[in-house]
């Protein structure tokens, strides 16, 4: 089934939404929704309401996106000080989860009443999806989450360049409004990871990559998880940054995670990026200067992730994660699909969902039905698996399967917070 609603504001955009279902898979967005961005000024707004105690400082610059934010809702939300700067911080030390959980309740709340596209669909969806800012070239995603009603900005796609500055994230190519807002949502400590399926296509049929990845996605795929291999970093030869440019006009708006299993990646970081990746997992083992790589792979717009074969130990990226949007855990040794998933490396993933509870994090080699259950109820939230889908007769039926476990899991450890 194909829908698609149309929503019309004030200002000129249509909301076009392409959701399809399989065989009662739910969700598959063709194309990201597209909205007006004051919904993310309503965001930065809301915020300063509900932070009130953190919001004194002032800033000429902020003061404006604020004041044009509430011309340009609907119904203003929230009688939002003119002068304030937005200015909330990760969560206060001794502050609850249920006051993190109350403070995103009153966002969304908020956004219902002032912002009708916004609840019209997030009510809609009842899922998590992205919704783009309505540009051609997507800025920012807006990923509403499947469990807590959490809502998250996220900047992607190339156009935004996130830099590192004096320890702090600036981005360029947005205004001062869209950065207002992102600051306001990615600080706010409310960005809870949630469930994706990224199928591996390392041992599907090459010769037809685009056909096997549609499939993917018509499976209800998430994003696609793109095996590199050099012959040197691991024992195999797969393929490089060309294949990526030939695949992406043929699926526009799917999420490319690069698996770099080479040596030497700083050395293909350009290419990626040009070639339409949207993010770059280099082997922490094969990289000597981990900052001066996380850097170049955030100023050529791409996500960052690390990724760590199974003797590696996980407190290996402690001295760097906050360089990191997500961390890779290996549960076979790279190079081959279709290995022994290795249980063992569970623990990995308990200690960084235990110590990084917004990380993205994911797993990948041996992961199919027999054992997500083991992944999901470790934390990860990334899961990458190759031949139980790509070998599997009915690929929906696994990736209905594999979310299942993971949203059951991501529930479960919410109630319990
Ligand atoms: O990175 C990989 C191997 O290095 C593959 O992504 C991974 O092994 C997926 O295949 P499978 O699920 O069959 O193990």
């Amino acid at each position: 089934m194909t829908s698609s609603i149309s929503i019309t504001e004030h200002q000129p955009p249509t909301v076009s939404l392409f959701l399809q279902q399989q065989n009662n898979t739910r969700r598959h967005i063709e194309r990201p929704i597209r909205v007006w961005p004051f919904a993310m000024e309503c965001l930065a707004e809301t915020e300063a309401e509900t932070d009130t105690a953190e919001t004194t400082e002032d800033q000429p610059g902020n003061s404006e996106s604020l004041t044009a934010a509430t011309a340009t809702s609907l119904q203003p939300v929230a009688n939002v000080k003119k002068d304030c700067y937005i200015k909330q911080a990760s969560p206060k030390s001794g502050q609850s989860s249920k006051q993190s959980l109350d403070g995103t309740k009153k966002i969304v709340e908020a956004e219902a009443v002032g912002c009708a596209p916004f609840f019209g669909v997030k009510h809609y969806l009842n899922n998590f999806y992205g919704i783009t800012d309505g540009d051609t070239d997507a800025k920012i995603v807006r990923i509403i989450e499947p469990m807590a009603s959490v809502s998250v900005v996220k900047v992607t796609k190339s156009s935004v360049r996130r830099r590192i500055v004096s320890g702090k994230t600036k981005y360029c190519g947005l205004t001062s409004k869209e950065e207002g807002a992102i600051e306001a949502a990615t600080m706010s400590g409310h960005t809870l990871p949630c469930c994706k399926i990224g199928p591996s296509i390392l041992c599907a049929d090459l010769s037809c990559l685009a056909d096997e990845c549609r499939k993917m996605i018509h499976s209800g795929a998430d994003y696609l998880h793109l095996d590199v291999m050099d012959g040197n970093f691991v024992p195999n030869l797969t393929f490089g940054h060309p294949i990526v440019k030939c695949l992406r006009p043929k699926m526009p708006d799917i999420y490319f995670d690069m698996h770099m299993m080479v040596q030497n990646p700083e050395k293909w970081v350009e290419s990626m990026a040009d070639a339409g990746a949207n993010q770059y997992t280099f082997h922490i083992e094969a990289c000597e200067d981990i900052p001066a790589l996380c850097r170049k792979i955030q100023e050529s717009g791409m996500r960052v992730g690390v990724g760590l074969k199974p003797g590696t130990p996980v407190e290996t990226i402690l001295p760097y994660s906050d360089l990191f949007d997500v961390v890779l855990i290996m549960t076979v040794e790279p190079g081959f699909g279709g290995q022994s998933f290795m249980e063992d490396m569970m623990s990995k993933v308990q200690y960084l969902r235990t110590n990084f509870p917004y990380l993205d994090i994911e797993v990948d080699g041996g992961v199919g039905p027999n054992t997500i259950d083991a992944v999901a109820e470790a934390g990860a939230n990334m899961i990458v698996s190759g031949t139980a889908i790509t070998g599997a007769s009915d690929p929906s039926q696994v990736i209905a399967l594999l979310r299942n476990s993971v949203e059951n899991a991501i529930q479960k450890s919410q109630l319990e917070r």
